[in-house]
Formats: C-alpha cells, structure tokens, sequence
C-alpha cells in the first residue's frame, strides 16, 4: 500500500488567521514498510496523517493510497483499510478493553472475533493481570495508549497510521510493539508512524524528518547515518536544521529544549536494540477485498455500544429520565401558585389593638336616622377590627411604631408594603359611612379611594403588587361587608359587592377557569421540556463522543454518521419514554377528566417534540468544536424557545416580527395545542396539523443539516 505525497500543501483556517501547516512536502511510503515521521511539536507530522485519512485536503499538490485518492470507496480508507491510533486516547472510558476491541471487531464484521480479539490483547500484554475484564477508565496511561493501539489493530489492516503510539510506554514494551510492527510490515501492512523517540525510528524502513512544514529530508535511517558519518539521527537532524535555518537561537531551541523534542543519545548499536536488524523490506500487496462499513452492518455494534453505555450511566440517565417529573413538581410547587405569607407591615396610628383593650364591634341597636344624626359611636379602635379581618394566610403582619420604619423595611426588603391606619380613622369612617347612606346612590363609587387607609407597597414585582392589591382588597371588603350587615347598613353591603370593585379573572380561552396559573402553563412545560431535554441529552453525549474523539474514529472506521445519530437516538429513547410517561401519569393526575385517547394523542404530540429535540441536538453538536459551545448554543435556542412559545404570556400581544419567529419554532403550536387538548379534552381543535407537521419537518431538517454539516467540516 503506497503512500505518495507529491508536493502537498495545507492550511488551516482563513484570511488573516490562515496558517500554513505543510509546506510542499513530498514522501513516499513503499507498501510492507514502516516510515517513521519526526520533528518537532507543530512540525505537521499529524496534518500528514490527516491528509491520508481524509479527514484534511490538500490546497495543492496530491496525495495517493495505492494509486487512490484517500476517500474513494473502492480504497477504504477512511474504512477497513487503515487501522488508525488518534494521538488522543480516543477510546470509550467506560468499556473494558476486551468489549472495546469487540466494538471494533463487529465495525468490521471480523471472523474468528473471540480468538483475534484474544491474540492482539496478548500482542499489547493486555492479557495479564485482569487487564483485560478493567474499566479503561481505571487502566493507567500506558495501559490506555495499548488498548487504543489494539482497537487500531484488531481487523488486522493493510494500513496502520500510528499517531505516537509510544508515548508513555515502558521501554520494553516499546520494543515489543516495534517487533510487532516489523513483523506486520513483513506480512504486508504498511505503517506510517510518527514520534518523538528518535532511537525509534532507526528500526523503521525510511525516516521523515520533518520541519515546519517542510520535509527536511527522508530516507532509510542506517544509510543517512552511514552517508553523513555519524551515528546518531539527532546528530543528523540538528545539523539538517542548522543548514535551513543557522540562527543561534535555533541552536538554543534544539539543543536545550527538551520538551519540545526528546533528544537521547542514540548509536547504531541502540538502534539494533529495536529491531534494526530485521528491517522490514518492501513486500506483495495484501490482496483484500474492500467492504465498507454500511448503514445496515454497523446498526447492531452501535445500539449494542450505546446500550452499553446507558447501562454503565444508570444513576445519570435514570436522573434524566425522572428529571421531567422533577421539574414539573417543582413547577407546580413553586411558579403561578396564589401567593400567601405576603409581609405586610402595619402602621396603626389609631390604636395599640391591645387584645385585652379592644371594644367589641357591635351596632346592633343603630338605626339609619342615629346614622344620619351622627347618633352613635363606632368605637376607637375599628381599625383594629380590620387589621383582625386580614387573611392570615396571605398576610405575614409586622407591626411597626412610624410611618419611616416602615418604609425603611420596605426599602431592605423585609417587607412588600405596608399599610397605615390614621389616628381618626374610626372616626373618618363613621363620616364616610353617614354621606354613603345620605348618598343613597352609591354605585360605582370606590370605597377604598375614600378610605381613610393608606397604602404604600414596593413595586419592584408587579405580580406580588397585584397580587398585595388584590388580597388587600379583598380583606377590605369582607370586612366592610361584615360589619355592613352586623349594623344593617344595607348600602354598604350593595357596594362592597358592586360589580364596580368585585374582581374577576376569567380566562374565556380555557373550559374550566378554576385553575391555578402554573396548571393552565403546565401543558406547555411540558411540551418543552420534552424537546428540551432529550435536545440536552443527545448533544451532551454526542459532544463526550467528539470530545473523546470516539467520534473522529468512528469516522476513519468510516461508520455512516447517520448511522451514529440514528443509534444514539434509538437508544436514548429509553430515556425519553421514561419521560414522556412520567409526563403523561402527571397529566393523568392533575386533569383526571381528560380522556384517554387524549393522553394518548398528547404522548404522540410529546414523542414528536423528543425526536426533534434530539435531532436538534446532534445538530447543534455538529456545529460546535467544544461543550462550552454546545452550551451557548444551547442557552440561545432555549431561552428564545421558552419566552416566546406562549406558555408564560399570549403570543397574539408580542410585536408582529416576534409572533413570525415564534410561528416556526416547532415547540410553539405543539405549546399550544397541548394546552388546549389537554385543558378542553379534545383533539379536535384549530392548527392541530402544525403540531404535528412543524416537530416532524424540524426532526427530518436538523438530521439531514447535521449530516451536511459533518459531510462538509467532518467530526472536529
Ligand atoms: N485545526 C487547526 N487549525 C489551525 N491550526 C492548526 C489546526 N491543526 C493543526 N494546526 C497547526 O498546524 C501546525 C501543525 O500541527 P500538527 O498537529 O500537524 O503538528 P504535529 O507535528 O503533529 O505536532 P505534535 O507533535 O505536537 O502533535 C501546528 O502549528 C498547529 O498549531
């Protein structure tokens, strides 16, 4: 398997951030060889391999597998040609190496898997101790530098591209793997390898040496050592580089800086010690017939991977699964519940309202003609009779010696407003209530304007100000009311229960219009938070993939991408189904009326707005390189999503642009339809088709975008 680089040059990055990462560099690679790439960090030793895998493009010149293109179908590379060690770990933590190499296996349908399986953890001396049946995750760095180089290995490929495999890797086992390696190349697979360990690459075919960007020279490592007299490859490579560039800080760099390029000793004698000796020479091409991972084959592998996973992450998903109900628990508990246990200072400037001190409220011997001749006395303290009258469970009541210290409290917050009592309040009302009579035509007047109470309430929250009002009011009238008919004062009993200062909350969009607030919104959570979450899932566990660069290595096994997403969504509909009837039991219990086939209908509603949550996941995933990303992004689209579906204010009172946007969003008319098929048990309302047709349309766009997108930027 020839690899040819013919004058290759590729940057990264555009305009003023461009960067050129290869310079023209040539190589060739002789089938059945090993070719060892060296230099520096940042040198371009892994823009190579990305150039032979694929996953990058030339600006100019080529590069050819076998006479191929790396890409074409009939090559398979990316595919089951090539068996590629990213220089990240990029294996599952969360498997064991025995179940990792299966995974990989079954990508490509390998025969005899048990017993191949068996001889490359062998191979790596991951057979011993138990290795073998470890969590990766709990494996040390070597150790996992091992299990990623047998997942690279185990469908035995004609092309092994190996990223560093040796770092971190003890000395012997290093020389194992190289012998490994040469006895590979000699049965005829090709390995292109780069590293840091310049002894290393004195047992392979040919050496690269590169520097940035540019391929300072290649050829076999014992004839450039025996041309130019020396017996070291640093040697060589030192004086290579001081021949481009003879600046003396160039002399410093290589010289002294260790981290930047690992310079031992190294002797013709050493570099027998990995294997020199037994160089591979080019061999026959390995004849094999090219099958390409499809759709169809790699299904089973993957649900059996994703299956896996979601096993090994119970506690987490069954968090996740649960965490709908949680939430709308929550809600209900928390949000658009009436508000009690308002504080509510109290400023009496009347009376103490000493228990042991108050007078009874009694009028039972007044007639309308003591009214009207101001004939009687209320008492000194009514006041305190309408402090009594205010509802306990709304009103937390402070009281307070002033007007400032009330106000102070409300200015710190410790209370949301307070009320005063003036010192001739009885006696205001004693006025009021002699012209209301001598009035007679009452209607329509407010009772609280000419109410001698003062009001004074923090308006920093309108819905707790609303609501003080409201409540306070109420207080106010029953009070009223009550002593209106203790003293047979009819007329001030007819205007307390006016219509004029009664107030109403009716709803005409909903059936019933005893709800509680956060039970008209609860539809539409619900709605959401089905789109919402599983769009958090599938992004979240697609991005660990990416970031663990599981992805990518599907990609160079060359697993459809579609197949990735369609196997994650599957298996995460585990979780979603836990969800959505968990949602429906909720539904269930709080509009026991609903029927049946409208829970059912709702579940299929809720189900479509999962699938296009989780597709709009993979979207997302697809367009951003980090988790912080994915976050952001993830933040932009639920926000919007939440204020604009309608569920906490109707969207008919949002600006035009708004109500356009919102028309689109696949969660708005599913918002509003659930509210209203679960609030007036039917199905049969207005727009129903957008409910269905908008998730569905958003579910097949974000898959198919996701792909475009992977298809055009791959998996980075
Ligand atoms: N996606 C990218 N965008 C921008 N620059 C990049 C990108 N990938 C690589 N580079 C730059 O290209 C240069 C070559 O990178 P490359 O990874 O090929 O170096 P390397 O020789 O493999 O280094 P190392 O030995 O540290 O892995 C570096 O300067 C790197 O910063």
């Amino acid at each position: 398997m020839d690899i040819v680089f013919d004058n290759v040059c590729l940057s990264y990055g555009r305009g003023k951030k461009r960067f050129s990462a290869l310079k023209g560099v040539s190589l060739r690679v002789d089938r059945g060889t090993i070719y060892g790439l060296v230099g520096p960090s940042g040198s371009g030793k892994t823009s190579i391999l990305s150039c032979c895998l694929d996953l990058n493009q030339p600006d100019s010149g080529s590069v050819s597998i076998a006479g191929k293109n790396p890409g074409d179908q009939d090559l398979g590379i990316p595919g089951p040609t090539v068996g590629y060690m990213p220089q990240e770990l990029s294996v599952h933590a969360f498997f064991n190496p025995r179940e990792i190499l299966h995974y990989y296996g079954q990508i490509f349908n390998v025969q005899e898997l048990d017993s191949r399986v068996t001889t490359v953890l062998g191979l790596l001396n991951l057979d011993r101790d138990g290795l073998e049946q470890r969590q990766i995750s709990f494996l040390s760095g070597g150790q996992k530098r091992r299990v990623s180089l047998a997942c690279a290995m185990v469908h035995n490929p004609r092309l092994l591209i190996l990223d560093e495999p040796t770092v971190g890797v003890d000395p012997l086992l290093r020389r194992a793997i190289w012998t490994e390696l040469n006895i590979l190349a000699t049965s005829g697979t090709t390995v292109l390898i780069t590293t840091h360990y310049l002894q290393e690459v004195a047992s392979a075919s040919k050496v690269g040496f590169l520097r940035d960007g540019r391929m300072l020279v290649e050829d076999d490592p014992q004839k450039l050592m025996s041309q130019r007299n020396e017996t070291s490859l640093e040697k060589i490579f030192l004086d290579l580089c001081l021949v481009e560039d003879p600046s003396p800080s160039l002399l410093s760099f290589s010289v002294e800086s260790g981290d930047a390029f690992e310079l031992k000793p190294l002797s013709c004698g050493s570099a027998s010690s990995f294997g020199s000796s037994n160089k591979p020479q080019p061999t026959q091409e390995r004849e094999e017939l090219v099958v390409n991972p499809s759709f169809g084959s790699v299904l089973k592998p993957l649900i059996r991977k994703n299956m896996k996973i979601l096993q090994r992450h119970t506690v987490l998903l069954s968090f996740q699964a649960i965490l709908p109900l949680l939430t709308y628990i929550m809600f209900l508990v928390c949000i658009g519940r009436p508000l009690h246990g308002l504080d509510l200072g109290v400023v009496n400037e009347e009376s103490a309202c000493d228990p042991q001190e108050r007078t009874n409220l009694t009028c039972l011997s007044m007639d309308l003609q003591m009214v009207l001749d101001r004939d009687y006395s209320l008492g000194e303290d009514v006041s305190c009779h309408v402090i009594v009258n205010l509802d306990p469970h709304i009103f937390h009541l402070k009281h307070f010696q002033s007007f400032e210290t009330a106000k102070e409290s409300v200015i710190l917050g410790k209370a949301h407003g307070f009320v005063q009592f003036p010192s001739d309040f009885s006696i205001g009302l004693e006025q009021r209530i002699a012209t209301l009579i001598d009035m007679d035509n009452v209607h329509g007047v407010d009772i609280l304007n000419q109410a001698r109470i003062f009001v004074y309430m923090d308006a920093s929250s309108v819905k707790v100000l609303a609501s003080l009002q409201e409540h306070l009011l109420l207080s106010l009238q029953k009070f009223f009311h009550q002593y209106g008919e203790s003293c047979h004062l009819e007329p001030l009993i007819r205007m307390v229960s006016s219509p004029g200062i009664a107030l109403h909350s009716l709803n005409p969009e909903f059936r019933h219009n005893d709800y509680d607030l956060s039970e008209l919104m609860f539809p539409g959570m619900m709605t959401l938070l089905l789109n919402l979450l599983p769009m958090a899932l599938t992004a979240d566990q697609l991005m660990t993939d990416k970031e663990a660069g599981l992805l990518l290595r599907d990609f160079v096994c060359r697993v459809p991408f579609s197949a990735v997403i369609f196997t994650q969504i599957i298996c995460q509909l585990v979780v979603v189904i836990v969800q959505l009837v968990s949602s429906l039991i909720l539904v269930v219990v709080l509009f026991p009326t609903t029927s049946f086939g409208v829970i059912l209908f709702a579940g299929f509603l809720l189900f479509l707005q999962a699938c296009c949550g989780m597709a709009l996941g993979a979207f997302i995933c697809s367009l951003c390189r980090s988790r912080d990303q994915v976050i952001q992004v993830g933040m932009a689209v639920v926000m919007p999503a939440f204020i604009v579906s309608g569920i906490l204010w109707p969207r008919s009172t949002m600006p035009q642009v708004l109500q356009v946007i919102s028309a689109v969003i696949p969660t708005t008319f599913a918002c509003d339809i659930m509210k209203s098929i679960i609030l007036n048990n039917t199905v049969l309302v207005n727009g129903l088709w957008k409910a269905i047709l908008l998730p569905l349309v958003g579910t097949v766009t974000f898959f198919f975008a996701c792909l475009f997108m992977v298809s055009r930027v791959g998996i980075k």
